[in-house]
C-alpha cells in the first residue's frame, strides 16, 4: 500500500487558485522529489499537504486514511512532518528548548529529545546556543531534529539548501539518506536544485505552474 496518496488536488490563496489537479504517491521508505523555479506552487503543495493551507479539491490519504479534512496538528500527529522553507527556528531558544518545544507540541515524552540527538551528533556541541545565531545549514540540520521528535511516518521537506553553501549540501545528502534507513520515513522533497534530488530520489516530478508533471521532464531540468 502507499503510504501517501494525493488525488486530484487543488488549493490556493483567498480566491486565488494555485494548485491544480495534482495527483501523485509516495511508497513506504520513499524519497519523492519535486523540482521547480521560484513560484511554480512547490510550497502550496507541501502546505496543503500538511494541512497548514485547505485543499478546495481532490483528496489527500496517509496510509489509507483520508486526512483532507484532518486540521494541521491532527495531521502532524498522524505522522506528517513539516519542514517549512525558512525552517521556523525559534531565534529566542536553544538549540535543545527547540527540540523540548517540538517534542511537547507532539505529546511525545521529554526523552524523545535525547533519543533523536543521538542520531545528530552535529548538534551536540551546540545545544545551549539560541536559534538566533545559528548557520543556515545549522539551523536546517536542528529543523530536521525537530522534526523528528514528532515521530514522522512522512517527512515534507521544503528547500532544505536554500542559503546553504555547497559544502554543508553534501553533508545534509547524506545526514538524510542515513536518518531515512535508521528511522524509516518517506519524504517529499521539493527544490530548485536538480542535482541535490538525483543524490536523493529515485523518481522526481516537476512542478510548473500549479500542476505536476511526468518524471521524464526532469531531463529538462532545472538548478
Ligand atoms: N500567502 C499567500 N497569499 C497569496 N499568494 C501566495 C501566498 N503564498 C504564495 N502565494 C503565491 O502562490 C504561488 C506559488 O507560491 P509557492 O510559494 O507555492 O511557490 P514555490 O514553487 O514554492 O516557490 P519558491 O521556490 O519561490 O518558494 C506564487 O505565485 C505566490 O506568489
Amino acid at each position: 500500500m502507499n503510504l501517501l496518496e494525493v488525488d486530484g488536488l487543488g488549493s490556493g490563496y483567498q480566491s486565488i487558485p494555485i494548485l491544480r489537479d495534482v495527483s501523485f504517491y509516495v511508497v513506504e521508505g520513499e524519497f519523492l522529489g519535486i523540482l521547480g523555479h521560484n513560484g511554480m506552487g512547490k510550497s502550496t503543495l507541501l502546505k496543503t499537504i500538511s494541512g497548514e493551507i485547505k485543499a478546495t479539491s481532490g483528496t489527500i490519504s496517509l496510509g489509507g486514511t483520508d486526512v483532507t479534512a484532518m486540521p494541521a496538528h491532527k495531521r502532524a500527529r498522524s505522522g506528517i512532518g513539516f519542514v517549512p522553507q525558512g525552517r521556523r527556528i525559534f531565534p529566542g531558544l536553544t538549540v535543545r528548548e527547540n527540540l523540548e518545544v517540538a517534542a511537547l507540541a507532539a505529546g511525545k515524552s521529554p526523552a524523545v529529545v535525547d533519543e533523536v540527538l543521538k542520531s545528530f551528533p552535529r548538534l551536540m556541541p551546540i545545544l545551549d546556543r539560541a536559534g538566533a545565531v545559528l548557520s543556515g545549514g545549522e539551523q536546517q540540520i536542528l529543523a530536521l531534529a525537530r522534526c523528528l521528535c514528532g515521530g514522522p511516518r512522512l517527512i515534507l521537506l521544503d528547500e532544505p539548501t536554500e542559503g546553504i553553501q555547497p559544502s554543508i549540501r553534501a553533508e545534509i545528502i547524506d545526514l538524510l539518506k542515513e536518518l531515512g534507513q535508521k528511522h524509516a520515513f518517506a519524504m517529499v522533497l521539493v527544490e530548485q536544485n536538480e542535482q541535490f534530488l538525483s543524490s536523493l530520489c529515485e523518481r522526481t516530478y516537476v512542478c510548473e505552474k500549479g500542476r505536476l508533471k511526468e518524471p521524464e521532464f526532469v531531463a529538462d531540468g532545472i538548478g
